[in-house]
């Protein structure tokens, strides 16, 4: 598989045509306003390895996926987990909602593959009409309307998509909106996978995209005879194996 260049770091632009696809580096992520970002997408989560390499910052990847926050309410804390995903640090200070969509860009190594994810961070009152084309969902929801939630994204995303909950504060009894065991008992009666993550302490930050991405790669690379990646055992035992939690 030939390797592509993707540029790192978080850029704007306004136009409907600055899809990530594109090749300028300027484009390699941003901003958009809201509503442009259904006609600038494209449809699938894979970001094909065949087009031009998104950026010239110097990073290579094998192979790309388009993930999204979407789902979470406002102020859940979906971009301050990106952004300890993406430069590990935390925003601190006032919060700033985030209008209409931004997306950054991260290469991780996964097994033996650089894997690209491109992940969307949307507003909380974004619904899920805008983001069709991501592949993976991560739910940070306050739980309460979960189930909406879920009958909206299986309405409006593509048939396969992967649904992911998290339960982000964890650093802070304060701030958390529910328990972790009301968390899991919500998830498995939704038949999704759950963990608790904090955008503060970075608590499993690193695991959660770990974990998506290596589902991504297993969906599209995976023999026919393979067993199917299981999502929820694998951050279960990583979790486990670190005594609890990934910082
Ligand atoms: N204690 C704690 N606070 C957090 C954490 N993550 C985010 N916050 C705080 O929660 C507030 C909202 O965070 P954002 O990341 O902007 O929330 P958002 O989900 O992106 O909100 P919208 O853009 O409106 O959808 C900010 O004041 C953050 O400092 C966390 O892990 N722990
Ligand atoms: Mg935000």
């Amino acid at each position: 598989m030939s390797r592509k260049k993707t540029g790192k770091g978080k850029g704007s632009s306004k136009s409907p045509k600055a899809s990530p696809s594109s090749s300028s580096s300027s484009r390699d992520s941003g901003r958009m306003a809201k509503g442009l970002a259904a006609a600038a997408a494209p449809t699938s989560g894979l970001v094909y390895p065949c087009r031009p390499s998104l950026g010239n910052s110097g990073e290579f990847y094998d192979i790309a996926f388009k993930v999204s926050d979407a789902g979470g309410d406002s102020g859940v804390g979906k971009t301050c987990l990106l952004v300890r995903f993406k430069d590990g640090a935390f925003l601190a200070g006032s919060f700033i909602s985030t209008v209409g969509i931004d997306f950054r860009n991260k290469v991780m190594g996964i097994d033996a593959l650089k894997v690209k994810l491109q992940i969307w961070d949307t507003a909380g009152q974004e619904r899920f009409r805008s983001v069709t084309h991501a592949y993976i969902v991560m739910l940070m929801v306050r739980f309460t309307c979960l189930s909406a939630w879920l009958t909206e994204i299986h309405e409006f995303t593509q048939q396969d998509v992967v649904v992911m909950l998290l339960g982000n504060k964890a650093d802070s009894t304060h701030d958390r909106v529910v328990k972790r065991e009301e968390g899991e008992k919500l998830a498995k009666e939704f038949g999704v996978p759950f963990m608790e993550t904090s955008a503060r302490s970075g608590l499993n930050v690193e695991l959660a995209f770990t974990a998506v991405a290596k589902e991504l790669k297993h969906r599209t690379m995976k023999e026919p005879d393979e067993p199917n990646f299981q999502l929820q055992e694998y951050v279960d035992k990583e979790m486990r194996t670190a005594g609890c939690c990934h910082s």
